[in-house]
């Protein structure tokens, strides 16, 4: 685990969306609080993970967010519609903002109600990243997924004049396997507030990926 002090990135805050038991994690809305490690620079990140159950101050997460990662089921037609039409609603009312639309759970292939093509499609509409995947399987799939995706609105924020802010050399020691657990789908106690910050580089997180499906 890395610690040192260089300067890093703004945070960026991230609301993690979707329909019901697509994967996203536990109940309630929640706030995990981290560092990763992006080509050698600290990306401090700021993810709150909304609960299908949790319909209250959706309004807020809209505002709160710099980016938002949009989780369906391709085992749910409903899961898509609903991602759809929530990738529409951010296209109307935070325009700016980067949306990542993940398709959970493709480790289910012969119970797929939802195409590749449409999701693609639909990404390409809305000029979103997409990724097919399946969180209970692929660890260096969600990885990938979410470090260029990151990496994507790092460089936009920098090329618009975003300010590089300065992390905390005080980056302290826990467990973040409650975060990447959020989209892991693992069966687990539910996550709590993270509070405390840690620096991960890609290595550390794949690995941390795969020991929290372990358990
Ligand atoms: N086969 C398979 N199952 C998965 C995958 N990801 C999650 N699951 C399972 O899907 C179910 C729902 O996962 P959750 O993480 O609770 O889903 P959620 O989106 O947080 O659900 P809500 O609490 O309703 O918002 C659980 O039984 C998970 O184990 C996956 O990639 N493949």
């Amino acid at each position: 685990m890395r610690t040192d002090d260089k300067p890093s990135a703004a945070t960026l805050r991230v609301t993690v969306m979707g329909g019901s038991q697509v994967g996203k994690s536990g109940p309630g809305n929640m706030l995990y609080k981290c560092v990763l490690q992006l080509d050698g620079i600290p990306q401090p990140m700021e993810i709150m993970d909304t609960s299908a159950s949790c319909e209250e101050s959706s309004d807020a997460h809209l505002q709160w967010a710099d980016a938002f990662v949009v989780v369906y089921s391709i085992t749910e037609k409903d899961s898509f519609q609903w991602a759809a039409s929530t990738i529409q609603e951010l296209s109307e009312r935070r325009p700016t903002a980067r949306v990542l639309l993940l398709g959970n759970k493709s480790d289910l292939g012969h119970l797929r109600d939802v195409e590749e093509v449409e999701a693609s499609t639909l990404a390409l509409r809305y000029s979103t990243h997409f990724s097919e995947l399946s969180t209970a399987e692929s660890c260096e799939a969600v990885v990938d997924a979410l470090d260029s995706y990151i990496k994507e609105i790092r460089s936009l924020r920098h090329h618009s004049g975003v300010n590089n802010g300065n992390v905390s050399p005080k980056q302290r020691k826990m467990s973040v396997t409650r975060m990447l657990g959020s989209l892991i789908g693992r069966h687990s106690p539910p996550p709590q507030p993270i509070t405390e910050l840690i620096v991960l580089d890609k290595e550390e997180r794949s690995k941390l990926v795969r020991c929290s499906r372990q358990i």
